[in-house]
């Protein structure tokens, strides 16, 4: 089965942007990565289910988000918004309401936008933080990921200042704040994934190497810690980046770079409890990573090595074999299977 991968990442040192390449889910194979849209520092992106790709990026010294059709034979830039003095370090595109969320890391703050039918974006609101932790990189607020509950709230962990935000977007020109988590002390809460079907998430955090495990109340939006694991020795160089969760709920997979590693760990059933099974070297800096859509393979993007790796996933075991047959691209950050 050829699965379609698009890559992108940084664009200081030979990137060009967002990338597209085939992966074979046959045999393990990716095709050389080809430049789809030249773009200046696209660290994410998301796609829309009728193919527009929604990236964050830069122009001049300006920052903030594009939108592309890429549904034909050549992408067709739709819209652009560089409104802000930065670009964000993360979108996502929320299929049910048309809405982007950009996480602006740099600038304390989480955009709420809207995209028209024909590509456009419409700005509804943002919403600001305050706040540091006891880190040096922690000196304020800093806003990593901005994305879906289950049942549709907007959720954000900011690295900064070590907490959890979750906001009710029924209105989203008018987010409110439900519940403010606050992690560990200088954990630096990254990423999160939720169980597919039981109600835990599991957040990644940069600066401690841990993996949090939480219970999710709807009702009450409130978030309580039931576990927590070690995705690579607390060091100074160990900084977790991305986490991701198999479909049937089994294994949860979380890169650190510094240890250059992903880590599998088994997740108990009820999905309350997770357990370290083994740790799988990748290249350097894997700041992101996917499984493929068939699940028998990983792809991870090493952004200091320049190149991914490609890891077979045995199905019923969860473990990871790196099949040392890396293919290069430079700088990337961001891998994304459609
Ligand atoms: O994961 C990380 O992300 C932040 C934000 O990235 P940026 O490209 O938007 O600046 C980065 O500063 C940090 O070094 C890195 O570990």
């Amino acid at each position: 089965m050829i699965e379609k991968v698009l890559l992108s990442g940084y664009t200081k040192n030979g990137g060009k942007g967002v990338y597209s390449a085939d992966f074979n889910s046959d045999n393990g194979e990716l095709t050389t990565p080809k430049a789809l849209v030249e773009l200046n520092g696209p660290t994410y992106i998301d796609v829309t289910n009728d193919m527009k790709l929604i990236a964050l990026a830069k122009k001049d010294d300006r920052g903030g988000i594009v939108v592309y059709d890429i549904s034909g034979d050549e992408p067709k830039l739709l819209d652009e918004d560089y409104s802000e003095s930065t670009s964000p370090s993360y979108v996502k595109f929320d299929p049910s309401r048309n809405l982007i969320f950009s996480a602006y890391f740099h600038l304390s703050k989480v955009k709420i936008d809207h995209l028209t039918a024909d590509g456009k974006i419409e700005h509804y609101s943002e919403v600001k933080f305050e706040g540091h932790g006891p880190r040096v990189e922690q000196d304020q607020s800093k806003p990593h990921f901005s994305a879906l509950t289950p049942d549709g709230k907007l959720i954000i962990c900011d690295y900064g200042a070590d907490r959890i935000y979750i906001y009710d977007i029924d209105n989203p020109k008018e987010p409110k704040l439900m519940n403010n988590y606050i992690a560990p002390s200088g954990y630096a809460p990254r990423h999160l994934v939720f169980h597919p079907t039981k109600p835990f998430v599991y957040v990644a955090c940069e600066l401690s190497s841990k993996v949090l495990v939480m219970q999710y109340d709807a009702e009450t939006a409130r978030l309580t810690l039931v576990d927590e694991a070690e995705a690579a020795k607390d060091e100074q160089k160990n900084t977790t980046a991305a986490i991701r969760i198999s479909k049937d709920g089994k294994f949860l997979y979380a890169s650190t770079r510094g240890a250059d590693t992903i880590t599998t760990f088994s997740v108990d059933p009820n999905g309350d409890r997770i357990k370290k099974l083994s740790t799988t070297a990748t290249g350097n800096g894997p700041r992101d990573f996917d499984l493929d859509p068939s699940e028998k393979y990983v792809i991870a993007a090493n952004q200091d090595s320049n190149d991914l790796s490609i890891l077979k996933r045995n199905p019923n075991k969860g473990i990871l074999t790196n099949l040392d047959n890396n293919v290069a691209i430079p700088e990337c950050t961001c891998v994304h299977f459609i």
